[in-house]
């Protein structure tokens, strides 16, 4: 564990927020934005001291606010100043344990990942200095006077917090500037006042600065996606596994994985009772957490009777394709007694991956009976098992 201490920084006035209040108290979804940046650091247990910098006018409704939604963590306040700097340099004066790097975040930068916060870490016990940073993706232009340059942007970085230093440099950094009346837009601008590297460690682009009304907006859509599963930092997987039963019953045609198999007898539902279809959807709605087909095609539908499950598959499949994911592999069983699968197995592989545009390599059917033992073995009924992983490669 590479520990460290987190100064939060949440005593400014949110003007650009235009809300008329320190934007620190707003609600995104269930609960303030200043509680979702604590969370973060409060469920890191690299994070060893945690410090919030407040405006001194809010301390007690910032002590209700943690009241109201708690964190496990012992929040230490301090009073902030007038400027950012003013209250970093705030924070770094009550900091306990001066050993292990200090991190510096705003509060208004919720979307920061455990994942990220590590890396950052292990790179400060080996550099001193490091910040998060994203390379920047519009083209930059320079004003001065009448003149507009276009820098190079192969050479830009956009920073973002935490910053991270050991404690002794980013002291005597800030300690510096004030000396000098200096103020910068963020912490390592201090540092590399003093002729020291700062390395970057690469952000995310998803780890944004609460500034105006519009960041609000789209800070409330990415975490009720998030918590719908939409999106997630990096490439995300999902697995997700189904299981099905149809009665085997006489007068019905007999279809597993969208291939009428010549048999006595046939599978009874109200669609047309693909058991392993229907296994398979079961298996991807539940791996993008959205129930299951009972909820997407209700048995007490007349439009769903006898409806062809190849159909409904490729309806859930568009569910699943439209939130981002692809097909990483999926596994499925057919337990049944007879008929026979064997011959049909290679057919219906490469039938489910025309249904859901894959390749037939990404799918694996297999076929076991139960040795005549229970309802399968008995002949009474057919059931089927699948498992499928899923992958999203939007938000890598
Ligand atoms: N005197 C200040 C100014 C800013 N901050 C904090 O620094 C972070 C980044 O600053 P910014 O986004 O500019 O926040 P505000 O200063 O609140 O916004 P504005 O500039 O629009 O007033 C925020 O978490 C903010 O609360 C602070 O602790 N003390
Ligand atoms: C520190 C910072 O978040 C890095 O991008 C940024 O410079 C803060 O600027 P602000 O004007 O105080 O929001």
């Amino acid at each position: 564990m590479k520990k460290y201490t987190a100064i939060i920084l949440a005593a400014g006035q949110g003007k650009r927020m235009l809300a008329g209040r320190n934007k620190q108290f707003l609600m995104i979804e269930d609960q303030p934005l200043v509680r979702h940046t604590l969370s973060v650091f409060d469920q890191d247990e690299w994070c060893e001291e945690l410090i919030l910098v407040i405006n001194e006018r809010e301390r007690s409704q910032m002590e209700e606010l943690l009241k109201a939604y708690p964190v496990t963590k012992q929040v230490k306040f301090v009073d902030g100043g007038a400027e950012r700097q003013d209250s970093v340099f705030a924070g770094l004066s009550v900091v306990e344990n001066k050993e292990i790097p200090v991190f510096i975040h705003d509060g208004a930068r919720p979307f920061i990942s455990k994942e990220l916060l590590h890396e950052l870490s292990v790179t400060t016990y080996e550099k001193e200095a490091a910040l998060l940073a994203v390379p920047v993706t519009d083209t930059v232009k320079q004003k001065v006077g009448s003149r507009l340059d276009t820098l190079d942007r192969s050479t830009l970085w956009a920073a973002q917090t935490p910053q991270s230093f050991s404690y002794d440099l980013i002291y005597e950094a800030h300690e510096s500037a004030r000396k000098c009346g200096y103020y910068g837009t963020d912490d390592a601008s201090l540092v590399e006042r003093l002729d020291k590297e700062v390395a970057i460690v690469k952000g995310s682009y998803d780890n944004i600065k609460l500034t105006t009304p519009e960041d609000l907006h789209k800070a409330k859509s990415y975490i009720s996606n998030r918590r719908e599963g939409k999106v997630e930092d990096g490439p995300m997987f999902r697995v997700g596994q189904g299981f099905d039963v149809h009665q085997l019953t006489e007068g019905r045609p007999c279809i597993i994985g969208g291939i009428e198999i010549p048999y006595e007898k046939g599978l009874l539902g109200h669609s047309d009772a693909d058991v392993l279809l229907h296994t398979i959807a079961d298996a991807c709605l539940g791996a993008i957490g959205e129930g299951d087909i009972g909820k997407h095609f209700p048995d007490t539908d007349p439009a769903f009777k006898d409806a062809d499950s190849g159909k409904l598959l490729q309806h859930v499949w568009d569910i699943v394709t439209e939130r981002g994911y692809e097909l990483g592999n999926m596994d499925c069983t057919v337990i049944a007694q007879a008929p026979k699968m064997a011959p049909y197995i290679e057919q219906i592989r490469n039938h489910i991956a025309s249904l859901l545009k894959v390749e037939p390599g990404q799918i694996n059917i297999k076929a076991t009976t139960t040795e005549k033992l229970g309802f399968t073995g008995r002949k009474e009924g057919i059931a089927a098992q699948a498992v499928v992983l899923l992958q999203n490669n939007q938000h890598s």
